[in-house]
């Protein structure tokens, strides 16, 4: 079996409070991207994981598609697996690409071993790897808080918007970038201004990452200023960074970005 994890970006991202648990409540639109990873799953005799494409830094053991299979093979006893990942979604871009490859490392092995979970279930085990995994379970636009696993839904679709993603090939980690804010609770109301027109977001949807981030490293604002150059209708860094994307009406010229990771498409 093969599926194709997709990233994410954070329309929006509030860092409200610091919560006792050591992470932090948000609040964020997370939207699905088609920058995608691959990841084959196929039967074997003992369990094993490889990949390809771009370097994983850590440990092949802490990966979390390795992490996904424990996870549900201590409760269900799932038979092994040979694991092939191959990597393609920039890493510590802020496009949540680990995450989308442990979430449908959970989806996979539920549908092979007919596990029967429900999405509720899924997102259960999902939120044990990490943050930003439960919603690449469902994998559809929503208005997120809590620690990222408290979904709500919104009525906002860009479908046929055309999107840039631009990485500067900056690794962030996503625990410094956090400990560089300081939490505020949100001066506006975020859902609401994200069901109201696109037209209105610029200086109002705001990425709380972005004031300490942006002054770090001149290269991520420079990005964003050229994509409001290129005429897009609202750009910001996603998550933690380090990763930049621009919304625009039709397909742009992307000739000065040749030494970053690029991609673009149109939005579902
Ligand atoms: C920045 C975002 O991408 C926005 O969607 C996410 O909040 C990050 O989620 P993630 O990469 O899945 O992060 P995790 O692997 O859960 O946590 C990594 C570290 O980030 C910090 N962290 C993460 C999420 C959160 N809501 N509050 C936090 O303070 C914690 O120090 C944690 O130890
Ligand atoms: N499948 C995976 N893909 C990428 N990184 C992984 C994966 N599994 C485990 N990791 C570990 O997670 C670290 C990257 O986590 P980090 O949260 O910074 O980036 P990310 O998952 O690419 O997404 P984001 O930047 O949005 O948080 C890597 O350095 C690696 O050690």
């Amino acid at each position: 079996m093969i599926t194709f994890p997709n990233a994410k970006i954070n329309i929006g991202l509030g860092i409200t409070e610091k919560r006792s648990d050591g992470f932090h409540n948000i609040a964020s639109c997370f939207y699905p991207v088609n920058w995608c990873d691959m990841l084959e799953m196929i039967p074997a005799k003992t369990l094993s994981f490889q990949s390809t494409g771009i370097e994983i830094p850590g440990n092949p053991d802490g990966n979390l598609c390795l992490k996904a299979y424990h996870l549900l093979n201590e409760k269900y006893d799932i038979p092994p697996v040979q694991m092939h990942l191959h990597k393609i979604i920039p890493i510590g871009a802020g496009l949540g690409g680990g995450s989308a490859d442990g979430a449908f490392a959970i989806k996979m092995l539920n549908d092979m071993n007919q596990l029967g979970l429900s999405i509720e279930e899924m997102e259960g085990f999902a939120t044990e790897l990490g943050s930003d995994c439960p919603f690449f379970i469902e994998n559809k636009p929503v208005y997120v808080t809590g620690r990222g696993e408290v979904f709500d839904t919104l009525d906002l679709s860009l479908e046929g918007k055309y999107i840039v993603l631009v990485n500067p090939n900056i690794h962030i980690s996503t625990k410094e970038a956090y400990s560089g804010v300081t939490p505020t609770p949100l001066s506006v109301d975020l859902k609401q201004l994200l069901t109201s027109s696109i037209n209105e977001w610029k200086g109002n949807v705001v990425n709380d990452f972005e004031h300490s981030l942006l002054k770090n490293y001149p290269v991520i604002d420079n990005i964003k200023k050229s994509l409001y150059q290129k005429g897009a209708i609202y750009a910001s860094m996603t998550g933690s960074g380090s990763t930049v994307f621009g919304i625009f009406d039709d397909e742009i010229d992307l000739s000065n970005y040749t030494e970053y990771m690029v991609w673009s498409g149109k939005l579902d």
